[in-house]
Parts: structure tokens; C-alpha cells; sequence
């Protein structure tokens, strides 16, 4: 058995050669992907890349036109089924007459091991909104409902699309402590954001999608490697382009007067190499490539597919 299919056997989310088509449209084509039991995932990519409709996938509200979506070995229907999936969509719709309780309570009720109602609202921080109907919630407190009511089937994944959408920056870091307090018990968590600050801070692995497919897959430091890594520029009195090319973990290099600029793989194996051979440098700066730029590159800049 490869390495990949004991992970799969165990696996949250097993998706294995998906393609879902809307029309002429391939929303999803192609996608593999395992996400382990708890791992905190984060979906990135551009408007139309597929994201919403892989979630919708997970979540059994369609079926693959090919290949296979298992949650923790179920078929997603089932595994909604049974409580072992808590889903916050981005348009959930609430009932504007029923309190936040009732709507919560309501929900609960139609699982089997529901959490108790105080404490799915206590988790997702809205006990004091308790008795307020939904009319009277504003977008981000809306939000909070829609975890709570993800959250009270006390599910093991939790599938998450752009949750923080309609947040302000205070709501969204106490919503980001809510989730640390469940994914601290070792839950599973998929989110798909257009927030790269959110994908860099909370998510244990990045996920980008473009047209529909996987194009990076890995760590925020590893993503970012994949984009270029780190720059280096110093100050080099009679550098050469052929001393710069010979430095390890150089993928560019570039070089204006005695000014050196590197875009390196591995900044730090760069760095000593070039400290031990040529002394004289001076003004060294070390940049990161931040998510963002390797999120530009990596969804507008290369060929389908070179990146995997
Ligand atoms: N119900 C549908 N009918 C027809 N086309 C659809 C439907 N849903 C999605 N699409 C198309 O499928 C592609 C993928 O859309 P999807 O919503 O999955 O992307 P996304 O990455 O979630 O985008 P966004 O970031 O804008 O939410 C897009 O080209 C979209 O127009």
C-alpha cells in the first residue's frame, strides 16, 4: 500500500480524479485531494476557480460527473447524515422571525448527538445574542449564527466557505478563536477565503485552485517556495552574474552596478554561501515572498499544471 492510500484509508476528505461540469463549463476538473483528520485547510483561488463548487461536492449537494468524494470513508450524504459534517455556506439563509436560540435549538434537533444548545452558541461567541431574531442581526453577527449552527451537530469536519466574508477585522480575529478552541480537540477544518492573511495565519496546509484545478498544494512556507521563495538584495562591489548563478538555491538573479539582487529557494543556504565567499557584502536584506504575491504568480502567471 502506497503512502498516500493510508492516509486515504483514514481520511477526512478523499477527493480522487473529480470533474464537475456546469454546462460546457468544467467548474472542477480533475481534483485530487486528502486532507487528513485534523488538518486545517485553507482553499484559495481567483473568482470561478472551482472553489465553492468542490466544497459543494464535500458537502453531497452534487455529484461528481467522474472520479470519487469519500468524508472519513462515507459518502458525503451520509457523513451529513450522521452529524460527522458541519457545513456554514455563504448565503445560508436564517428565518427572520425565529431567535437566535430557535434557530439554533431548531437545528440541533435535527441530529441525532446534537452539542448542548449553550454551548454551540457559547463556541461560536454568541451567547449574548441569544434572544435576538435574525432581522435584527448584523452580517457579521449572521455569520456567527451560521457557525453555531455548523458547529452544534458537534461534527468531525467542519467545510467552511468564506467565513469571515462579512466580518469586521475584531469580529473576524474572534471568530478565528472560536475555531483554534475546536480544531485544539484535533477536528478537521476546510475553509476556502479570499483572505490571504487568514490562509498564512490559521491554516496548517494551502490549497490553490485555478480553473478548476490543484495548482499548489502544501505549507504556507511551502507555497510561497513555490512562487520564488525569498529575495535577497545587497550591495556586491565587483559581483559577477556568474558568481551570482553559482550561489545555491538561486532560481534569478540580477545585478545593476554593485547592487545584487537573488530570488532564492532557500534564503538562508543562499545567504551563508554568499557571506563565505564574498565578505564585502554589505546592506543585505532578506524579503519574503508573502502569500500573496505567490497567489498572484502562482494563479495568473505560469502554465496549467507546471506547479504540481
Ligand atoms: N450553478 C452553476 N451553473 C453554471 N455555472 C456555474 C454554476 N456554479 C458555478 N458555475 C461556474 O463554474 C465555475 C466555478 O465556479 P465556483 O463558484 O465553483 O468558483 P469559486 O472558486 O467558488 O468562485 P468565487 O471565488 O467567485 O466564489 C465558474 O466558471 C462559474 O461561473
Amino acid at each position: 500500500m502506497e503512502n498516500t492510500d493510508v492516509v486515504a484509508a483514514g481520511a477526512a476528505v478523499r477527493m480522487a480524479g473529480v470533474h464537475k461540469h456546469y454546462g460546457d463549463v468544467p467548474a472542477v476538473a480533475g481534483v485530487d485531494l486528502t486532507i487528513a483528520p485534523g488538518e486545517v485547510v485553507a482553499l484559495l483561488g481567483p473568482n470561478g476557480a472551482g472553489k465553492s463548487t468542490a466544497v459543494d461536492l464535500i458537502l453531497g449537494l452534487g455529484d461528481p460527473d467522474h472520479g470519487t468524494v469519500s468524508i472519513f470513508g462515507r459518502k458525503p450524504g451520509e457523513a451529513v447524515r450522521d452529524g460527522l459534517i458541519g457545513a456554514m455556506l455563504q448565503n445560508g439563509t436564517l428565518l427572520d422571525d425565529l431567535t437566535v436560540r430557535e434557530t439554533v435549538g431548531l437545528v440541533g434537533r435535527l441530529h441525532r448527538r446534537p452539542l448542548p444548545l449553550g454551548e454551540a452558541l457559547r463556541q461560536a461567541g454568541i451567547e449574548d445574542l441569544a434572544g435576538r431574531r435574525a432581522n435584527k442581526l448584523s452580517g457579521g453577527q449572521k455569520q456567527r449564527v451560521r457557525f453555531a449552527i455548523a458547529l452544534v451537530s458537534d461534527p468531525d469536519l467542519l467545510v467552511l466557505d468564506e467565513p469571515t466574508a462579512a466580518m469586521d477585522v475584531g469580529s473576524r480575529r474572534e471568530f478565528w478563536q472560536s475555531m483554534y478552541t475546536f480544531t485544539e480537540t484535533g477536528r478537521t477544518v476546510l475553509f476556502a477565503t479570499h483572505y490571504l492573511e487568514e490562509a498564512e495565519e490559521f491554516a496548517d496546509r494551502v490549497v490553490l485552485m485555478r480553473a478548476g484545478r490543484v495548482v499548489a498544494d502544501g505549507s504556507v512556507a511551502q507555497v510561497r517556495a513555490l512562487a520564488g521563495g525569498r529575495t535577497i538584495r545587497a550591495v556586491l562591489p565587483g559581483a559577477t552574474a556568474q558568481f551570482l548563478a553559482a550561489l545555491p538555491a538561486v532560481t534569478a538573479h540580477d545585478l545593476r552596478g554593485d547592487r545584487i539582487s537573488l530570488s532564492s529557494t532557500d534564503s538562508d543556504a543562499t545567504l551563508r554561501a554568499l557571506l563565505t565567499a564574498a565578505p564585502a557584502a554589505r546592506e543585505v536584506e532578506v524579503g519574503a515572498v508573502g502569500l500573496e504575491g505567490a497567489f498572484l504568480s502562482l494563479t495568473t502567471d505560469e502554465p496549467e499544471g507546471a506547479l504540481r
